[in-house]
C-alpha cells in the first residue's frame, strides 16, 4: 500500500456534498502510538447534553482542544477548551498536509465499545466556519460510519479504518446527516478526532 499518496481519495457521497475518504495515512505502529497517548493524555469528560429540556450524561468521553482557550457550546452546554497538547499539534500538521486544509480545534470522543455511538447529526454549530472542511482520524478499532441525505434519505456507509482519514467538506453538513451506528460487533475502544475550524 502506498501510504500518503493521494491516488486513492474517493468522495463518497454521489451529490450535495463532497465527503472525501483518504484511507489509511497512519501506519500501525504511529496509529498505536498516538492511540495510547491520547487514551492516557487528554482530559477526557463524559459529554454532558440538553435532550428535551433534560441533562443527560453520555457514557462516551469527549475533550476539546483548541489554539486558545476559547469557550463554546456543544449540545447546548458552555464549555472552555483546552490547549493543543504536542500529540494534537502534530497530528493537526499531518491531517493538514494530507488535506490541504488548515484547522484550529479538534473535538476528540471516546467510545469504549461497540454499545456507545453517535446518533444522526449534522456539524453545524454557529461558531464552526460555514462549510469549513471537518477531517475525522480514527484510531483502535475499526467502526462503519453512515451519511443520510436530509431529503432523500438515501443512505452511505463507509467502514473507517485504523489510522484512517475522512474530510467532510463543502455543503456536506448542509444536506447529509451522519452517524456511528453502535454494533454488538466490536468490544474494543475507539478513539475519534475531528479537527475543525471555529470562528473565535
Ligand atoms: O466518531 C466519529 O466518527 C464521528 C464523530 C462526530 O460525528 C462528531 O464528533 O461530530
Ligand atoms: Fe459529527
Amino acid at each position: 500500500m502506498d501510504l500518503f499518496s493521494s491516488d486513492n481519495i474517493t468522495n463518497i457521497l454521489p451529490f450535495d456534498g463532497v465527503t472525501n475518504y483518504h484511507g489509511v495515512i497512519l501506519d500501525k505502529e504511529k496509529a498505536d502510538f498516538y492511540y495510547q497517548q491520547l487514551l492516557e493524555n487528554i482530559n477526557w469528560k463524559n459529554d454532558e447534553a440538553i435532550i428535551f429540556g433534560k441533562k443527560i450524561i453520555t457514557k462516551r468521553k469527549v475533550a476539546w482542544y483548541g489554539e486558545s482557550e476559547y469557550s463554546y457550546t456543544y449540545s447546548k452546554v458552555t464549555k472552555t477548551a483546552n490547549i493543543f497538547t504536542k500529540e494534537l499539534v502534530e497530528l493537526k500538521e499531518i491531517i493538514e498536509k494530507e488535506s490541504g486544509e488548515t484547522y484550529n480545534s479538534c473535538l476528540l470522543n471516546l467510545y469504549h465499545s461497540g454499545d456507545e455511538g453517535m446518533a444522526y447529526h449534522s456539524d453545524g454549530e454557529k461558531m464552526l466556519k460555514k462549510n469549513g472542511a471537518i477531517a475525522s482520524l480514527s484510531l483502535g478499532a475499526e467502526r462503519k460510519f453512515s451519511f443520510k441525505h436530509k431529503e432523500s434519505k438515501q443512505r452511505i456507509d463507509v467502514i473507517l479504518e485504523r489510522g484512517s482519514l475522512l474530510v467532510m467538506k463543502k455543503d456536506t453538513q448542509t444536506n447529509w446527516l451522519h452517524r456511528l451506528p453502535p454494533t454488538k460487533k466490536v468490544n474494543s475502544p475507539r478513539i475519534n478526532l475531528t479537527f475543525r475550524t471555529v470562528e473565535i
